[in-house]
């Protein structure tokens, strides 16, 4: 059985202040006198709330980066790396956003390498994968998935050191997600590719789904099979938002 997951990317947002946020979503996470039964909460602050959030979060959520390097220390400005996200008490981190592949010229080789290192020291790894609205339109989107699931995963991945997250790029921020359908064909296709690859491991991999995922369409996502929870942006910045969306994952 795989247990559910609703992860939150808070991408450039958050101050201390926001830690509020971090300390309502972990307090009623804790809340539960059988924590197992529950949906596994995930929430990845900006670098520098890291540590403020793991100290909050007690335990109670799993903290992680938005991303780090293949390298555990050296000449990198501006870099973070995975032996400084465990230092500061993250247990997962993500790899591969599409943003980072934008702005920071991520390729699919880079993601896995980086994603090879993180798993040699114990983080989890949340590698995110989908298409652009040109490849959506032209009928693209299984072409591309699979191209990204094949060369951004690496040969370790596991059931428990490795997350998928498909998000399509047109559906993140914009208010628009696929149709059930689309996401269920989506996640059909790498669900059967990652069981061609990794056997049981890949069966027991999480999928989730992010873009615009919001407390109002929620439950009609996760009622898609194959979706084992969502990789939330903008509404995992307030408790108010986050917690409807864990609710409607753990009934679903
Ligand atoms: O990119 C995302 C999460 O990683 C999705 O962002 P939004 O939920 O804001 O669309």
């Amino acid at each position: 059985m795989r247990r559910k997951l609703a992860a939150g990317n808070w991408k450039m947002n958050g101050l201390r202040a926001d830690l509020a946020e971090i300390e309502a979503i972990s307090a009623a996470m804790g809340l539960s006198p059988d924590p197992a039964a529950r949906a596994e909460v995930l929430l990845c602050p900006p670098s520098t709330l890291l540590m403020n959030a793991a100290d909050i979060a007690q335990g109670r959520i799993a903290i992680g980066g938005q991303n780090c390097h293949r390298l555990p220390f050296g000449p990198h400005t501006g870099d973070i790396s995975g032996p400084m996200l465990i230092d500061a008490g993250a247990s997962h981190v993500i790899l591969g956003h599409s943003e980072r592949r934008m702005d920071h010229r991520e390729t699919d080789a880079k993601v896995r390498e980086k994603a090879l290192y993180a798993h040699s020291i114990g983080l989890v790894t949340v590698i995110c994968l989908g298409e652009t609205a040109e490849d959506h339109d032209l009928g693209q989107t299984v072409r591309i998935v699979g191209r990204h699931l094949q060369h951004s995963l690496p040969e370790d991945a596991t059931a428990a050191n490795t997350v998928v997250a498909y998000e399509p790029i047109w559906a993140i921020g914009s208010g628009k997600t696929p149709t059930p359908a689309q996401i269920a064909e989506v996640h059909g296709f790498m669900r059967t590719q990652l069981i061609e690859r990794f056997g049981a491991e890949g069966e027991g991999m999480r999928l989730l789904y992010g873009g615009s995922v919001k407390p109002g369409n929620a439950a009609e996502i996760f009622a898609v099979p194959e979706v084992d929870g969502a990789l939330v942006g903008g509404a995992s910045l307030t408790a108010r938002d986050f917690l409807p969306i864990v609710e409607a994952l753990e009934r679903s």
